[in-house]
């Protein structure tokens, strides 16, 4: 499920928005501008404008300006977010002690099943594409697996899965930290979830109701160091190119870089090098569905960084370690397309955000 045609799209439909937005802006001339790869950028967002607004209309601004990141780009920058350093530090740090336990002890905690997408996935397990076929999938997996190993979290209190942790004795406050930051992360999610729905012209309690259940996935990413030489094979890279399911994906990433992020006109790939403080957000494939293509979900992927030179015929691609915070509606929620961005049809079928969520999953896992 590539990149889908922002000029196919329903835009401001309805209830006689359009002429009053169009006198603000103009979407399609800012879709034309970004055509270029030089115009193609993520655009960085100060939240904290959102967070403190004294009135709807300063809101508004802010919601306009993520709105108009997420339909042109479909990845923006968060600053200001209200997520300390602190706690961002502290989290990579009880990630990274997770990740030098020994195999045998994170091996007993696999990931098992695509309807839990709980547990620890070892390095080559996991092959993000866009590829819908399974023997397709099985073959990449086999020939150029993405290199890197995750730990997957959902919510804790759910009734049929249950997270696997490793024993606190092995991990300490490594569960408690984990927890902590999946409600922060959800907390986040709402609000940037409402600015959405003010920037899509909705009620900003729109999504309240479809998101509450907690459905996300806390991912913690770890790439370990890497010869160049093996990624540089044909296809190989620490993630492929794959768009994400759910409605945001929250990154923290660290400061080695390597995420890529394609523009849909040139199809080429550009940085989305990593800015202290912020937290990249990119809206998902359940996003797309549910705004009719208005806003996208973009393509991206995680390639080698800059390379250090170890001797005279070998360099060594640095370790790099990312936290991504897959939110999703609510399991049993309906997508389909919203009331104000159905212009001239819907243009995908209602789904269930599990029928959606498992199916990409079962696909991409071995
Ligand atoms: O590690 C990253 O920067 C991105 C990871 C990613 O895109 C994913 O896991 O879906
Ligand atoms: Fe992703």
């Amino acid at each position: 499920m590539a990149f889908r045609n922002i000029s196919n799209c329903g835009r401001w439909g309805r209830l006689g928005h359009a002429l009053k937005r169009s006198q603000t802006r103009s979407l399609a001339t800012l879709a034309e501008d970004v055509k270029s790869d030089a115009a193609f950028s993520i655009p960085l967002i100060d939240f904290s404008k959102f967070r403190t607004a004294a009135s709807q209309a300063e809101k508004r601004r802010t919601a306009d300006d993520i709105v108009r990141g997420f339909k042109e780009v479909g990845f923006i920058y968060l600053n200001k977010h209200g997520i300390s350093d602190d706690t961002v530090q502290h989290t990579f740090k009880k990630s990274a002690e997770f990740f030098r336990l020994p195999m045998e002890a994170k091996s007993q905690l696999a990931w098992e099943d695509p309807r839990a997408n709980r547990g620890y996935v070892q390095i080559g397990r996991e092959r993000v594409t866009q590829s819908a076929d399974a023997n397709e999938i099985a073959a990449l997996r086999a020939k150029a697996p993405d290199f890197k190993e995750s730990m997957e979290i959902g919510r804790d209190w759910d009734a049929t899965w249950k997270n696997r942790w490793p024993q606190e004795g092995a991990a300490p406050g490594f569960r408690e930290t984990m927890l902590q930051f999946f409600q922060t992360c959800h907390d986040l999610h709402t609000l940037v979830m409402r600015a959405i729905a003010i920037g899509l012209d909705l009620d900003e309690m729109f999504f309240e109701d479809k998101i509450h259940e907690q459905y996300h996935n806390l991912r913690l990413l770890n790439y370990p160091p890497i010869r160049r030489q093996l990624l540089q094979q044909e296809g190989q890279a620490r993630a492929g190119a794959h768009s994400d399911y759910g409605t945001l994906t929250l990154l923290f990433q660290d400061s080695v870089g390597g995420l890529e992020v394609q523009n849909p006109h040139t199809k080429q790939f550009q940085p989305a090098p990593p800015i202290p403080g912020t937290i990249v957000i990119n809206a998902g494939d359940l996003l797309a569905r549910w705004s009719n293509d208005v806003l996208r979900s973009t393509l991206h992927r995680v390639v080698a960084p800059p390379a250090k030179q170890v001797s005279a015929t070998e360099s060594i691609t640095p370790a790099r370690q990312s936290i991504a915070f897959f939110c999703n509606p609510n399991a049993g929620a309906h997508i389909a397309c919203l009331p104000t961005c159905a212009g001239k049809e819907a243009k995908y079928a209602p789904v269930t955000t599990e029928e959606y969520i498992v199916g990409r999953l079962s696909a991409t896992y071995s």
